[in-house]
């Protein structure tokens, strides 16, 4: 019996980057559509250029791995995309494809194809039997094919090979791999044999028809093949390939795909973790110490592996060339651009078996009832077996020392089995071996305490606790400084633009008033008063101006939770706030808000009448009003006591002390006694302060 332990280390691990490949699909035969000409069109087989729509005579240029034209056949992208990274699969490396793209334009055809035009699962899982039957007969190997097929819908987990299945965890074992417990783990020993399995878990793939594509995925759909390869001769080498081939959802602008109740909550979902997927791809392109949210959905959980991790990854951005597509295909670009700076550390996964001691054979049969000749791991009837934790006892890597339950047990067994001996050996055994089980669960006692301690102490120990378990950190990834490789000209002449001034925006709140009130009222000596103005103007601009940044800060960065800190936005508006951000990009101005779906022009009012509000009643900003309200305060006081009852007129005038007891107005003799005066002031300032 033996027991098979990790092997793989880290000193093999090559950097292998992200290759984007761009297809650009054929227009669908609507004629009227072909009269507007592409608005996208390929240079040669590696650039591309789409109008610019901020000046429609100049264009956007992109530079990718490969550009497959409209006229590239199945054939063609799976031999120049694909077909390179299938043979690290055969040597226990993990490869991911991924089809990724706006609603209709092209995933689906370019992963499944049809039965004339077969797509990139059929070629690819053909090729692996392929690859497999070439190096089966001149090397000593035993190759091992296995299949699993899943949707993530609606951030549920569904297994399509085992359609009644609920939603499925998705796990990391201690290796970093991920892993989904009870996913249907199907073995298959030809093509033929795959294509039993996945044909009819297709047809449980959840798909519906919107307003742009007849047949549209509501769902991710993730297929995995699993080649083990074991060695012949002893120890008995095992290494494991995984290859996943993906077909997203698309990314869905339901304005234009009509999408309506439940269509309308998927394309939530399906929004929500294309925006995760993009958040993972900024973080990973910031830098290694930024926090990648890979936990923010079931996707890119799913394809931590391919994205940051440890696989030879293949994106295939597919694109449509009719104007209707326009800005999805804008934004498809971008997000290819800069997923093409990430790199993966690529390493093979092996184990070797080692020699196990009886004892833990003892534990087994234990475990499985007493038998020893059932299996650990149960088989189902038809072959499926369910996916199991690589970190567990059952599975490839297992602590070579037994337990000290392990080693209680045997020597339980040890007596039990000794009928033969005479009784005097026995019970000389029987006491040999209660003396050391007395001395096994001493030591046991102590391991737990010790255990105990130990876990006392990560729990306190700050940070410990939340240090995510996907974070990476004996491999720290290499990415190059430069976070835009797109070649965009236009955009760079077009980010030049001078930024727009707060003056000119349209709700312009209590500073902007009152600069105008004060270049109408006509000052006797309206120097001094004019420079007090334009200080307090200023001041309140800059107020304004931290709150318009802090908002579009939010507005651009925070997730739904964020958004929904600000004001009028609830629940469903910030995600559509998230969808319109993953569609068309950073919002520049408040303004852009009124471009959302549902944001209507009285809605939009309303958000900033309360912004400016807020700006003057929120947290610090309180005390900055409050020295305004005291400086006015003090200089009514000074011209009080300087009898200029002019200038306070004026002061008044102009709303300062709006608030303030007439005969403070500036009578026709001055108040013979100031202090009730101040007092009075005192108390109007604080209740201005407090009312606002
Ligand atoms: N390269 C191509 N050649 C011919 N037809 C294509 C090509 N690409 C896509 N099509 C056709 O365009 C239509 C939409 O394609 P498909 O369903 O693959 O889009 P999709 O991106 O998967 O959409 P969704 O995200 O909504 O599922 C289909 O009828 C498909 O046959």
């Amino acid at each position: 019996m033996a027991q098979r332990v990790t092997v793989s280390s880290d000193g093999n691990k090559k950097i292998s980057r992200v290759r984007v490949a761009v297809r650009l699909r054929p227009y669908l035969d609507k004629e009227d559509e072909k009269g507007e000409g592409p608005c996208v069109r390929g240079l040669d087989k590696q650039n591309l250029e789409i109008v610019n729509w901020r000046n429609a005579t100049e264009t956007v240029k992109y530079h990718f791995d490969a550009f497959h034209g409209e006229k590239t056949t199945q054939q063609e992208v799976f031999l120049s995309s694909v077909k390179p990274v299938l043979s690290h699969v055969l040597n226990g490396q993990n490869a991911s494809v991924f089809a990724y793209g706006p609603t209709g334009a092209g995933k689906t055809h370019t992963m499944l194809g049809s039965a004339e035009k077969p797509g990139v699962i059929p070629r690819a899982v053909r090729e692996v039997f392929n690859l497999v039957h070439a190096k089966d007969a001149e090397e000593g190997w035993d190759y091992s094919i296995s299949m699993s097929y899943l949707e993530i819908y609606n951030e549920k987990v569904l297994d399509l090979l085992s359609p009644s299945s609920q939603d499925l965890p998705i796990r990391q074992d201690k290796d970093k791999n991920i892993f989904i417990p009870g996913l249907t783990n199907v073995t298959i020993s030809s093509f033929s044999d795959f294509d039993t399995h996945f044909v009819p878990a297709s047809l449980n793939r959840t798909t519906a028809s919107t307003k742009l594509n007849q047949r549209s995925s509501r769902s991710h759909a993730i297929l995995l093949i699993k080649v083990v390869r074991t060695s012949r001769v002893l120890p008995h080498r095992q290494q494991t390939g995984k290859l996943y081939l993906v077909d997203l959802a698309g990314s869905e602008d339901n304005r234009r795909t009509g999408n309506q109740g439940i269509r309308l909550k998927e394309s939530g979902a399906i929004n929500l973790s294309l925006f995760t997927l993009s958040k993972v791809v900024d973080s990973l392109n910031s830098g290694a110490s930024v926090r990648v949210p890979y936990r923010d959905s079931k996707l890119t959980r799913l394809l931590q592996d391919s994205l940051g991790g440890s696989a030879h990854s293949v994106m295939i951005t597919n694109i449509a060339p009719e104007y209707k597509y326009y800005f999805d295909t804008f934004s498809a670009l971008n997000f290819a651009a800069k997923s093409k700076m990430i790199v993966n550390k690529p390493f093979t996964r092996e184990t070797v078996a080692v020699p196990v001691l009886p004892v833990k054979r003892a534990r087994e049969e234990h475990k499985a009832g007493g038998s020893g000749s059932e299996p650990h791991r149960k088989k189902q009837k038809d072959g499926k077996t369910p996916e199991q934790d690589a970190s567990s006892p059952s599975a490839n890597s297992i602590s070579a020392e037994p337990s000290v339950m392990d080693r209680l047990i045997a020597l339980e067994k040890l007596v039990m089995n000794c009928q033969n001996k005479d009784r005097l050996s026995v019970t000389k055994d029987v006491a040999q071996s209660r003396k050391e089980i007395q001395e096994l669960k001493k030591k046991q006692k102590e391991f737990e305490s010790k255990a105990m301690l130990f876990s006392q102490v990560a729990k306190e120990t700050p940070g410990s606790a939340e240090e995510p378990v996907f974070k990476n950190t004996t491999a720290p990834l290499q990415r190059k400084p430069a976070r835009q490789q797109a070649v965009v000209q236009p955009l760079q002449v077009s980010q030049l633009q001078p930024p727009v001034h707060l003056a000119v925006f349209k709700k312009q709140s209590v500073c902007v008033k009152k600069r105008e009130l004060s270049s109408r009222i006509e000052l006797p000596d309206g120097k001094e008063n004019m420079k007090e103005n334009s200080w307090e103007s200023q001041l309140d601009t800059q107020m304004l101006e931290q709150s318009k940044q802090k908002i579009l800060h939010i507005l651009n960065s925070g997730g739904v939770k964020e958004l929904k800190s600000l004001q009028q936005i609830g629940d469903k508006k910030a995600k559509l706030l998230l969808g319109w951000r993953e569609l068309n990009g950073q919002f520049t101005k408040l303004e852009d808000l009124e471009k959302v779906e549902g944001m209507t022009e009285k809605r939009f009012a309303s958000f900033l009448k309360v912004r400016d509000q807020k700006t003057f009643c929120h947290g610090h900003l309180c005390s900055d009003h409050l020295l305004i309200y005291f400086s006015r305060l003090f200089i009514v006081i000074i011209l009080f006591l300087a009898k200029d009852n002019k200038k306070m007129a004026n002061f008044q005038g102009q709303g300062f002390i709006r608030n303030l007891p007439m005969r403070f107005e500036g009578e026709a003799t001055p108040h013979p006694f100031p202090i009730p005066i101040f007092v009075s002031a005192m108390v109007t300032c604080t209740s201005l302060y407090l009312t606002h």
